[in-house]
């Protein structure tokens, strides 16, 4: 006769005979996938980045050095770019005294030119070539950004953060695309920001140099997917770097402020591992931010009208902020 405590028993070892014959090898056996498949994905990433010759601009503090440092940890062959040439050898002194990377690193090369000067960014991109036959990698790192109001703000300080963050990138980038064309070979990376997609207060030249920068390289990866060639824009919400010290004002001054959200932001070390993996991935574009700016982005394509209100709020209370 069955009891109900021996049916009871019965149910409780088909339950068991089905988590060992079922659920634990399925558990294991994704587990087993997903790590194979990472595993590959690692060792695609690095066979990629191995000897690549990587460009990278600004790259004498806050994220272009962080880059620098992760991608020569990766074994690239480095051409480091800055307006300062001591300030690069003190980078590229910096590497060398790195211990925690794999051996076959290698010594990097420095070009010293400014971005907002277009013939010495033509000459750089002709030395580079020069000196290295061709480029693997380019990340357009470098800018400056803005602190001001429209009414305010002189032509020139627009045109001078444009010089830097779009026009400067975009010619060095036309300069050492007809290589890549011929090679059907290289990576073009942007360091954008989430104000390439959303435009805040007090921030004009500099959001409008980012939107551009986006757009410019949205284009161009469609136009040279055909040859083979990836393009790849970061948008990183605040990074604790010099960007806000180091920004331009209404007048043409230098701001001089480390701003809270600066200061708070995340490190430019662990937003340089996500362009690491990024480029290791040939991924098109990635958001580095947190919560509340990641929201903005959507607030302001799905409920613009929304986003417009908050924006108009945040001026006036910046506004009178500064007055009081
Ligand atoms: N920090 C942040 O919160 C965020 C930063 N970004 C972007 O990250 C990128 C790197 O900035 P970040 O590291 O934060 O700031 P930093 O001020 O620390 O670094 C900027 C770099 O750009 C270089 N640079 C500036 N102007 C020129 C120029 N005319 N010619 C050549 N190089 C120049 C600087 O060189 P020098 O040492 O000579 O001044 C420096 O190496 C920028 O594109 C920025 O817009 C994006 C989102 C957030
Ligand atoms: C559904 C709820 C949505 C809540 C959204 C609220 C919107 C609040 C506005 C948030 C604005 C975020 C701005 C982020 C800007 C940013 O991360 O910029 C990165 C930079 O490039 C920094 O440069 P800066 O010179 O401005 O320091």
């Amino acid at each position: 006769m069955v009891t109900a405590a021996s049916r009871k028993t019965i149910q409780k070892g088909k339950l068991m005979d089905f988590t060992s014959t079922v659920i634990i090898p399925l558990l294991f056996g994704s587990l087993g996938i997903f790590g194979l498949f990472r595993l590959l994905q690692w060792m695609r990433m690095r066979t990629y980045l191995q000897e690549a010759v990587v460009v990278i601009t600004g790259a004498t503090s806050g994220l272009g050095k962080e880059c620098a440092k992760a991608f020569h940890a990766a074994g690239c062959k480095l051409v480091l770019c800055g307006r300062d040439g001591e300030k690069l050898k003190d980078v590229v002194q910096e590497l060398s005294t790195m211990t925690n990377h794999r051996k076959n690193t290698h010594k990097p090369h420095t070009v010293v030119f400014d971005l907002s000067d277009t013939k010495t960014v033509l000459n750089a991109a002709e030395e580079i070539l020069k000196y290295l036959g061709h480029v693997d990698i380019l990340i357009n790192n470098a800018g400056i950004s803005f602190r001001g109001t429209v009414v305010d703000t002189g032509l020139d300080v627009d045109k001078k953060v444009m010089e830097t963050n779009y026009f400067g990138p975009i010619a060095l980038t036309k300069a050492l695309l007809p290589s890549m064309i011929k090679r059907r070979q290289g990576h073009i990376v942007a360091i954008s920001s989430v104000q390439g997609k959303i435009s805040i207060p007090f921030r004009s030249a500099y959001a409008a140099s980012k939107h551009a920068t986006q757009a410019f390289f949205d284009c161009l990866r469609a136009e040279v997917e055909q040859y083979d060639i990836d393009v790849t824009v970061i948008s990183p919400g605040y990074i604790q770097t010099n960007l806000s010290l180091n920004a331009v004002t209404a007048d043409g001054s230098r701001y001089g402020v480390m701003d809270k959200n600066t200061a708070e932001g995340q490190t430019p070390a662990e937003v340089a591992q996500v362009v690491l993996s990024a480029v290791g991935q040939k991924k098109k574009e990635v958001l580095v931010a947190g919560l509340t700016p990641s929201l903005a982005v959507y607030l302001r394509n799905l409920f613009p009208s929304i986003f417009f209100t908050l924006m108009a709020t945040r001026a006036k209370k910046e506004r009178k902020a500064k007055d009081s």
